[in-house]
């Protein structure tokens, strides 16, 4: 059996309750209540499992209609959340006398404020920060909430702690993107930025958060004033600051930083949403911040962005993230079986095994945590060994010939045009003479059927065309396509030259 302890020492289980901001129930109570659930759980489902599983959860906070519990990693949360969480809830009631709801946390993620000294002890708070909050604010005047809900937000999104430039594996794919975040990360506080904004983009799983995130934990190690945000807490912000009547502060805040960090840009909706985002953009650069940001497209395919947003991000240093190649992923694969096999004494994945998955597995680095835990899964649960038989039957669901390319509609345009012999600033224009005509037509039906833009924004991108016109030719060309054996063969050629170019 393996035995961890906490941070401070203590064995797993004896660690004191520590009661969150909102507690509404007598501390002594909690912590008793806790141990009885804890022992039934040992009881019910044995020395082993209980080691597994329940040993390492812990009671971080108990309210009136809620339980907040504790794990140290993502899979240990949802793998209970699947399997225990009813018999859980059932008997804390069962114990306490009272229903409430469970809320499972990932102990590991951390909430900085700002500014936030390199020497102070990094306070470990739930993923769900907000909850307590809000509910210690539930006695409050509204604006008061909201004024405490927007200085959370400007205190930036939770940190994970593993995703650091230690844990980030470099290869071919990502070495541009990480040199950029490294050298954003390296600058001294109050140095003027080098690439500004840097723009980050790629595909889903592909490490753009694990570089967000490894930044704004160099900025708190050496003291850089950086917040991070995924840019739907943005809003969420924005709109709490703007309820409170505190949107001035929220912007001050926000603009006497060192480094913002903002992630999936693409969530970014809504015209007074985006025109603040602009405002603080532009502040920051002229004031001479770094600003650095990711998307899934590259900026000028941020369809719903203003126009300027889009040039001032696409005016610094944008990188694409490609595909991890084999080699990363082998490499990948080895460092997060090593921290798996620390956690889970027993779990032996051989070489061969994961060579295997490195070379089937998908191509993002999601793909191959899911891998890595399911044969966790399969091994912990049925004691059975991990061999290359067990891993193929395993993550069979997982292994995919090739994934698709992500196709840009620059791409198809540019294909196009060379294809047809006319220019990129034809296909866009209001000509109809039959040479352009077509060839515009088989753009746009390419860009319909090799990307997963809606029809407005097709339009948006050929020219500013109505969705209607683009519905046109659409029908046009996959009519043509059924009877013109040429022009299919002419369409099949282009896709070609598009999903390998
Ligand atoms: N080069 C790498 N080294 C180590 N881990 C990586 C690397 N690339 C990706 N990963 C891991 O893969 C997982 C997914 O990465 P991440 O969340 O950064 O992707 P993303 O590009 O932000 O995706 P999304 O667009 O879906 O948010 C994470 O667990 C991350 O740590």
């Amino acid at each position: 059996m393996f035995k961890s302890h906490n941070s401070d020492g203590s064995e797993p289980g004896k660690r004191p309750f520590r009661p969150g901001l909102a507690d509404a129930v007598g501390v002594d109570a909690g912590a008793s209540q806790w141990e009885r659930v804890r022992q039934r759980l040992h009881e019910e489902y044995g020395e082993e499992k209980y080691t597994s599983w329940f040993v390492r959860m812990e009671l971080e906070a108990l309210k009136s209609d809620l339980v907040q519990l504790s794990v140290p990693t993502r899979f240990l949360k949802s793998w209970i959340q699947e399997n225990f969480l009813p018999r859980i809830t059932d008997l804390w009631a069962e114990e306490s006398g009272v229903a409430r709801r469970i809320d499972l946390a990932v102990r590991s993620a951390v909430n900085r404020t700002i500014p936030l000294k390199a020497t102070e002890p990094r306070e470990a708070v739930s993923e769900r920060t907000a909850e307590p909050r809000a509910a210690a604010s539930a006695s409050m005047p509204a604006a008061a909430a909201a004024s405490l809900a927007a200085r959370d937000v400007a205190a930036g999104s939770p940190l994970d702690p593993r995703l650091t430039f230690e844990t980030f594996v470099v290869g071919k794919s990502n070495s541009l993107a990480h040199a950029a975040a490294r050298q954003v990360a390296d600058a001294a506080s109050g140095a003027s930025p080098v690439f500004n904004p840097l723009y980050l983009h790629a595909a889903v799983g592909l490490g753009k958060t694990h570089l967000l995130q490894a930044v704004a934990w160099a900025g708190v190690q050496n003291g850089r004033r950086t917040t991070y945000l995924t840019a739907e807490r943005f809003m969420y912000g924005f709109v709490a600051a703007l309820k409170a009547h505190s949107a001035i502060a929220f912007k001050d805040t926000l603009r006497t930083i060192d480094t913002l960090v903002i992630d999936d840009l693409q969530f970014l909706k809504g015209n007074n949403l985006q025109q603040e985002f602009c405002h603080t953009l532009n502040a920051l650069l002229d004031g001479g911040r770094q600003v650095m940001v990711a998307a899934d497209c590259p900026p000028g395919e941020l369809e719903h962005l203003d126009e300027r947003v889009r040039s001032r991000l696409a005016g610094g240093l944008v990188v694409e993230l490609a595909p991890l190649e084999e080699d990363l992923r082998h490499q990948i694969l080895k460092a997060r079986y090593q921290t798996l096999a620390e956690q889970h004494r027993g779990f032996t994945v051989p070489a061969p095994v994961l060579e295997f998955l490195a070379r089937s597995v998908g191509q993002s680095g999601r793909d191959l945590d899911g891998a890595l835990n399911k044969l966790l899964a399969f091994n912990q649960l049925t004691g059975e060994p991990v061999t290359l038989e067990m891993a193929e039957n395993a993550v069979k669901d997982l292994v995919r010939p090739s994934d698709p390319k992500r196709v840009r509609i620059d791409d198809i345009l540019r294909i196009v045009a060379k294809h047809y012999n006319v220019s990129r600033a034809d296909l866009l224009s209001q000509r109809r003479t039959a040479n352009v005509v077509k060839p515009r037509q088989i753009a746009m039906y390419l860009a319909k059927v090799l990307t997963l833009r809606s029809l407005p924004e097709i339009g948006r991108r050929f020219g500013g065309r109505d969705h209607t016109t683009v519905l046109h030719a659409v029908r046009k060309i996959d009519g043509l396509v059924a009877t013109d054996r040429a022009l299919a063969d002419e369409i099949e050629i282009l896709k070609r030259l598009v999903l390998e170019g």
